[in-house]
C-alpha cells in the first residue's frame, strides 16, 4: 500500500482514497465509483481472495500501476454480509453530492464502517438474533471491578454491568457479543477467549466521557432515574461503545431510547459451560440439531424469537417475575391464542424499522411494511384488551395504543407496493405532493404525445412508415427508412444513421425530450425529497413505535410459549420458599419430542436430601434425567410451564454442571484438566440455593485417583457447599457415601438383562444399582463376541478378587476426620481471612506491606 507520505506524486483521485485509507487503517475501504464500489492496492488483493473477485490493474499512479478490484453497487449487501462473516470490518466511501454537477474530483467520504457488531443493514443481520457489540473496561485497581457496556445498534438502549474479573466469562456467555471493544494497550487475561476484538485507544475508555455521552443520549443531567449512578466502569466502558458507534455510523447516533442496567445476581446464574452441556442456544454436536431455543421458539415474529432468546440467556432470579408470566400463558390458553398467533403473523420487524428509521436507513419496503403493520395494532390491542384479568397482558394493551398520524401519513405517503430503491422511483403514492403528480403526468403522457405526433408528421410529410421512437442512448427520434428521405421536410435535423434507415430530430421533438427527461430526473429527486420528509415526520413517532414493537415481542413470546406448553401439555410450576426442588413425571422438553415413549420420572431434592447418588448402566438415561432437572428449573424461573407432572420448585441462585468430556484441544488443555477446572470452579462457587450436575467425575484418570478424587467432590458437595447437587458415576463405591452423609441418597436407572440383551428401562428408582453393564452395553453397541467372552471372564476374576479383599476400602471414613480437623480448624482460617479481609494493599508503604505479610504467616502458623 503506497504511503501517504509521498501522496503529491499520485492522481488526484488516489489522494483522495490514501488519505480516507489512512484514517482507516483496520477496514477494507469500499469507494464508491459510478455503479461500482472499488478496492485498491493491499485491500483489492485481500478482497480479491476473500471475495472471489478479479484483481485488475489500470491506469498507472506515482509510477506505478493501480492494483484495484470492484464489486457491483447492487450487489454490496452480499459481499458485506462474507466480510462480516470472515471476520473483516468495511469502511463504505459514498460521493457526496451530485457527480453532474461536480466540478473537477467528485467529493467521497466514509458515511458508514461495517463491522460484525454494528450491523443494521437488513439484509446483513440475523432475524433471530441481535448483533451485540460490546465494550468492556479494565478495573482501575486491583480491587476494583471491571465495567461492561452493550447495545444492539439496531434495539436502541444500552444495558450497563459491572463484575469481578473471575465473572468475565459468564457475561460473556450471557452476552453473547458479535464484537468486542477493548482498550490497546492491555493484556487480555489468558482465561478469556474473546470474539471478534476490535482495539480501542485507552483514552476512549473514560468514565467521565462516559457519564456525559449517556446523559447526553437521553437527555437527561443524571442517571439517577435509570439507577446508573456511580457506576465508574461501566460507564467508562459505555464512552468507548458510543464513540466507536458514532464512528462506523459516519457521525452522530440517533438519541437512545433506554439505558438498563443489569446486576448479576438478578439473573440465575448459569456459567458458559451450563449453557453449553444444557444445549440452551447451541447444540453440543452438529449445528443444525434441537437445543432448547429452537424447541421453544414457536415465535410468529422475528422480534419474539429475540426477546425468547434474551429471556433464555438471563432468566430472572425473581420468582414474582416468573409468575407474572405464567399467569398470562393461563390467560391465553383459556381462549384468544390461535387468533392472537393469526394476527402476530406476518406483522413486520417493527423494532429494526424503528431503528432504521432513527438512522436515516430506512428502505420503501420498510416504511410499508411499517405502515402495514401499524395498521394492525387496533385489532392486536382489541385482541390483547380481552385478557382484562391478567396484568402482563394490560401493559400490553397500554403500549399499543400510538398515536394514529404516523399509519395515516404512512397511508398517505408511500405506495402500496413501494419499489425496492428509492432510486428506482415509484415509492411515492400518487395524490400525496402536487408537484410529483404532475411530473409523473408528463411522464405518462409521453406514450399519447408520441402517437399524436407520428400521426401528424406522417400526414405532414406523407411518410407512410415514419416512425417516433425513443432508446435510452440516443434519446428521441423520428426514423424514416432510405427509401423515403427525400420527402423529409427542411426542419428535420439528422441524428444517425443506420443500414437502412435515417434517424432525425425535430425542434418540437427535441424541446419534448428535454421536459420529460427532466421531469424523469425531477420526479426522481422530488421522490427522495418526500421520502426524507416522510423519515423526518416519523422521528418523532419513533418512541412510541419502539414500545409498540417491545409489546408485539412480548406478546409474541407469552403466545409461544403458551402453544408450546398447551401442545406438549406441560404445566404451570409452583414456587415455594423452602429451598429445593419436587418434580414428579418430569421429562425432558427436547428428548421427549424425540423419542417413541419418553418415560418421565420424579426428583426429590431438600434440605434434608441434598445430594443424589445416581447410578445404573451407561445409556441408562443418566445425564438425560440430570438435565431434564435443570431444564424445568429453568424453563420455571423463565416464565414458562414445564415438562412434568407437577413441580414445585424453591429459591434457585445458580445452575452448575460438569457433564461428559469436552475437550479443550485448542485451549491446550486435555480433558481430565478441562474436569477438573470445571470442578474447581463448581466447588468455589457454588451455594445451598444452587443446583449442581455432576457426571462421572473423575472418570479422566487412573480409576483409584478419579474414585478418590470423586468421592471428596461429592463430600465437599454434600458438607460444604451444601448445594442441591445430583451426582452420576459409575464408581460403585460412591454408593455408600449415605452411610455417612446423612443428607445424601442413592438412586438408580433401572435395566433388565433378556436373553436378547440388556433392555433399558429408563426409570430413576431409589437406591443404588446393583450392577453396571458396561459389558451387555459394549455388546449391544456390536464390540465382537470374543472380546466380551474375554471380558465377562475378566470380570469375574476381579469380582472374586474383590469379595476376597474383607477389609474393604472406606472411601469415606477418612474425609471424617478430615472434616473434624477442618471445622476445628475453621476459626484461625477465618482469622486469617478477616486479616486478609481488612488489608488495602494499595493504601500501604512497602514496609507496611512486608510487616502485614509477617502478620499473617504468624496467623498461619498459629493455626
Ligand atoms: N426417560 C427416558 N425415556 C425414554 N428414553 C430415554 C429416557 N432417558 C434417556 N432416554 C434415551 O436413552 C438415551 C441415552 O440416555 P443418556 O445419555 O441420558 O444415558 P446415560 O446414562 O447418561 O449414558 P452414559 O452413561 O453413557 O452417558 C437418550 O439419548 C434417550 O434416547
Amino acid at each position: 500500500m503506497p504511503q501517504p507520505s509521498n501522496l503529491s506524486a499520485h492522481t488526484p483521485l488516489m489522494q483522495q482514497y490514501l488519505r480516507m485509507k489512512a484514517d482507516h487503517p483496520g477496514s477494507l475501504l469500499l469507494c464508491r465509483m459510478g455503479d461500482f464500489y472499488e478496492l485498491f492496492y493491499d485491500d483489492a488483493e485481500k478482497a480479491a481472495r476473500l471475495l472471489d473477485i478479479t484483481l485488475t490493474r489500470r491506469g498507472q499512479s506515482a509510477g506505478e500501476p493501480v492494483i484495484m478490484a470492484g464489486v457491483p453497487a447492487q450487489a454490496l449487501d452480499g459481499y458485506l454480509a462474507k466480510l462480516v462473516r470472515l471476520g473483516e470490518s468495511a469502511a463504505i466511501c459514498e460521493q457526496i453530492g451530485d457527480p453532474s454537477q461536480a466540478k473537477g474530483l467528485v467529493e467521497r467520504r466514509v458515511v458508514r464502517v461495517v463491522t460484525p457488531g454494528t450491523l443494521t443493514e437488513q439484509a446483513l443481520l440475523d432475524d433471530k438474533r441481535d448483533a451485540i457489540l460490546l465494550a468492556i473496561a479494565p478495573a482501575k485497581s486491583a480491587r476494583g471491578v471491571w465495567g461492561l457496556a452493550w447495545m444492539a445498534l439496531t434495539g436502541g438502549s444500552v444495558t450497563l454491568a459491572q463484575c469481578d474479573p473471575t465473572a468475565l466469562p459468564d457475561w460473556l456467555a450471557r452476552i453473547g457479543p458479535a464484537e468486542i471493544l477493548w482498550p490497546q494497550s492491555h493484556v487480555v487475561p489468558q482465561e478469556l477467549t474473546l470474539p471478534f476484538t476490535t482495539e480501542r485507544p485507552d483514552w476512549h475508555f473514560d468514565s467521565a466521557l462516559g457519564l456525559r455521552k449517556l446523559c447526553a443520549q437521553l437527555q437527561v443531567a443524571h442517571l439517577d432515574g435509570f439507577g446508573a449512578q456511580g457506576l465508574g466502569s461501566a460507564h467508562a466502558a459505555a464512552a468507548a461503545l458510543l464513540t466507536y458507534a458514532e464512528q462506523t455510523q459516519g457521525g452522530a447516533l440517533p438519541l437512545l431510547a433506554d439505558l438498563r442496567v443489569e446486576r448479576a445476581e438478578q439473573s440465575l446464574r448459569l456459567d458458559a459451560v451450563a449453557r453449553r452441556n444444557l444445549e440452551i442456544l447451541q447444540p453440543l454436536r452438529g449445528d443444525d440439531s434441537p437445543t432448547l431455543f429452537s424447541h421453544l421458539d414457536s415465535c410468529q415474529t422475528a422480534a419474539g424469537s429475540r426477546l425468547l432468546r434474551d429471556w433464555l440467556q438471563a432468566p430472572p432470579r425473581d420468582a414474582d417475575i416468573a409468575r407474572t408470566r405464567h399467569a398470562a400463558l393461563q390467560s391465553l390458553m383459556d381462549g384468544g391464542l390461535a387468533a392472537l398467533c393469526g394476527s402476530l403473523r406476518g406483522m413486520a420487524d417493527l423494532e429494526r424499522i424503528a431503528a432504521r428509521i432513527a438512522l436515516r436507513q430506512a428502505k420503501p419496503r420498510e416504511l410499508s411494511g411499517l405502515r402495514d403493520g401499524l395498521l394492525l395494532l387496533p385489532a392486536l390491542r382489541r385482541q390483547a384488551a380481552a385478557f382484562e384479568r391478567c396484568d402482563l397482558l394490560q401493559t400490553v394493551d397500554a403500549q399499543l395504543d400510538l398515536p394514529p398520524e404516523p399509519a395515516a401519513l404512512l397511508l398517505r405517503a408511500i405506495a402500496a407496493e413501494p419499489a425496492l430503491n428509492l432510486r428506482d422511483g415509484g415509492v411515492i403514492a400518487a395524490g400525496f405532493d402536487a408537484e410529483l403528480d404532475e411530473l409523473r403526468a408528463i411522464d405518462t403522457d409521453c406514450g399519447s404525445f408520441l402517437m399524436e405526433l407520428e400521426q401528424r408528421e406522417r400526414a405532414r410529410t406523407g411518410i407512410a412508415n415514419l416512425r417516433v421512437q425513443y432508446n435510452k442512448v440516443h434519446g428521441f427520434f423520428i426514423e424514416v427508412t432510405h427509401g423515403q428521405t427525400d420527402k423529409v421536410p427542411d426542419d428535420y435535423r439528422r441524428r444517425q444513421t443506420l443500414k437502412g434507415a435515417e434517424r432525425y430530430i425535430t425542434p418540437e421533438l427535441k424541446a419534448f425530450e428535454d421536459k420529460a427527461l427532466s421531469a424523469q430526473d425531477r420526479a426522481l429527486s422530488r421522490e427522495k425529497v418526500l421520502f426524507d420528509g416522510v423519515i423526518d415526520v416519523l422521528q418523532a413517532s419513533l418512541a412510541a413505535i419502539r414500545r409498540a414493537a417491545q409489546a408485539i415481542a412480548l406478546l409474541d413470546v407469552l403466545a409461544a410459549l403458551a402453544e408450546r406448553a398447551s401442545t406438549f401439555g406441560w404445566v404451570c410450576p409452583e414456587f415455594t420458599q423452602t429451598p429445593g426442588l419436587e418434580i414428579v413425571g418430569g421429562r425432558h422438553p427436547v428428548i421427549e419430542s424425540r423419542v417413541d415413549r419418553f418415560i418421565p420420572n420424579d426428583c426429590q431434592l431438600d434440605e434434608q436430601r441434598r445430594l443424589l447418588i445416581l447410578t445404573g448402566p451407561n445409556m441408562g438415561g443418566k445425564s438425560t434425567y440430570m438435565r431434564q432437572t435443570a431444564l424445568i428449573a429453568l424453563l420455571a424461573y423463565l416464565g414458562s410451564y414445564v415438562p412434568a407432572r407437577s413441580a414445585r420448585i424453591g429459591p434457585l441462585d445458580a445452575i452448575f454442571t460438569r457433564i461428559g468430556a469436552s475437550d479443550d484441544l485448542a485451549g491446550g488443555q486435555s480433558t481430565f484438566m478441562v474436569e477438573m477446572a470445571e470442578t474447581a470452579a463448581i466447588l468455589r462457587q457454588a451455594t445451598p440455593q444452587s443446583l449442581v450436575l455432576m457426571d462421572e467425575v473423575g472418570r479422566g484418570t487412573s480409576t483409584f485417583d478419579g474414585l478418590a478424587l470423586a468421592a471428596a467432590i461429592a463430600a465437599q458437595l454434600h458438607d460444604r457447599n451444601r448445594s442441591l447437587t445430583l451426582f452420576a458415576t459409575h464408581y460403585f463405591e460412591l454408593t455408600e457415601l449415605p452411610l455417612r452423609h446423612p443428607h445424601a441418597a442413592n438412586v438408580h436407572v433401572g435395566a433388565t438383562e433378556t436373553p436378547q440383551g440388556i433392555v433399558f428401562l429408563h426409570e430413576v428408582r431409589e437406591g443404588p444399582a446393583n450392577r453396571s453393564y458396561g459389558v451387555q452395553v459394549a455388546q449391544l453397541a456390536g464390540v465382537p463376541s470374543a472380546v466380551i467372552r474375554d471380558a465377562r471372564r475378566r470380570l469375574d476374576a476381579l469380582e472374586r478378587r474383590q469379595q476376597a479383599q474383607d477389609a474393604q476400602l472406606d472411601l469415606f471414613a477418612a474425609p471424617v476426620e478430615a472434616q473434624r480437623q477442618a471445622t476445628e480448624a475453621a476459626p484461625q482460617t477465618d482469622a486469617l481471612r478477616d486479616a486478609l479481609e481488612t488489608l488495602d494493599p494499595d493504601a500501604l508503604t512497602p514496609r507496611q506491606a512486608l510487616e502485614a505479610l509477617y502478620r499473617l504467616k504468624d496467623l498461619q502458623s498459629s493455626d
